[in-house]
């Protein structure tokens, strides 16, 4: 397996992956909005390509990840203890995650990077983050499951640059299949719902 979790390296060396990871995020979106003059965009862009290759000189298969038990770690420090997914990979929306009994919540707002249609965030990216959600709760809960279905309905429009609320909540356990449902809300509308399949997968080495 060529992941490598957080417990296998230093705790110093987590907190700087952290770092980098919310800076390049920043970078990103400052890549994505900037309005200076071509060549200085160019400029940026050589600039970039350095620090690339600075930070390729020594690498990793794959991007660090948290440990399999974290969701369910965070859990037993109660709701004010938060998770937070996607703190190694700034390819991914992070969310900061708090549980509380067989339900979860979190509060994010999704800028200019999670556009789809204008002013609004990309129904792929709410679709990942109701994933994550509900995939990562049920995780927390100590199960070994992976999505089998994800069921969305886009009820309104989910604007970017504002507060949006997330919850989540497991519906049932049978057997090796957790139904699980959850939804992203603006000022008390909501915007998108979700209703996902999980399947445990305990003893499958992949
Ligand atoms: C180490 C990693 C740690 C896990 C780390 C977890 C991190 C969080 C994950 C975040 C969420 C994700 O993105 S997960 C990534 C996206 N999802 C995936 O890649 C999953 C790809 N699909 C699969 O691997 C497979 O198709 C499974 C596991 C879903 C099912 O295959 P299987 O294991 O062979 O099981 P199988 O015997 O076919 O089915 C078991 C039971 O589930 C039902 N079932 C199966 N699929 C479906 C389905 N689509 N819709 C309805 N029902 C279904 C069957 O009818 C059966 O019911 P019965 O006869 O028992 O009643």
């Amino acid at each position: 397996m060529s992941a490598v979790t957080t417990s296998e390296v230093g705790h110093d060396q987590v907190a700087a992956a952290a770092e980098l990871t919310e800076a390049t995020r920043r970078l990103m979106l400052a890549a994505a909005t900037t309005d200076l003059d071509p060549d200085e965009v160019r400029a940026a862009g050589r600039a970039m390509d350095a620090l690339t290759r600075t930070l390729s000189a020594r690498s990793r298969p794959r991007a660090l990840r948290a440990p399999f038990d974290g969701p369910a770690d965070a859990r037993a420090g109660g709701p004010d203890s938060p998770w937070r997914s996607f703190a190694y990979n700034p390819q991914a929306f992070p969310l900061e995650m708090h549980f509380d009994g067989r339900s979860a919540r979190a509060r994010t707002t999704a800028n200019s990077l999670y556009e789809g249609p204008p002013g609004l965030v990309h129904g792929g990216f709410t679709a990942h983050l109701l994933d994550s959600l509900l995939g990562t709760l049920t995780q927390s809960l100590g199960l070994r499951a992976v999505t089998a279905t994800l069921d969305l309905r886009y009820l309104a429009p989910t604007p970017l640059d504002v507060p949006l609320d997330l919850h989540a909540r497991v519906v049932d356990t049978t057997g090796r299949r957790t139904r699980a449902e959850g939804w992203i809300e603006h000022d008390g509308v909501r915007t998108v719902e979700a209703h996902g399949l999980f399947i445990d997968i305990t003893g499958r080495t992949r």
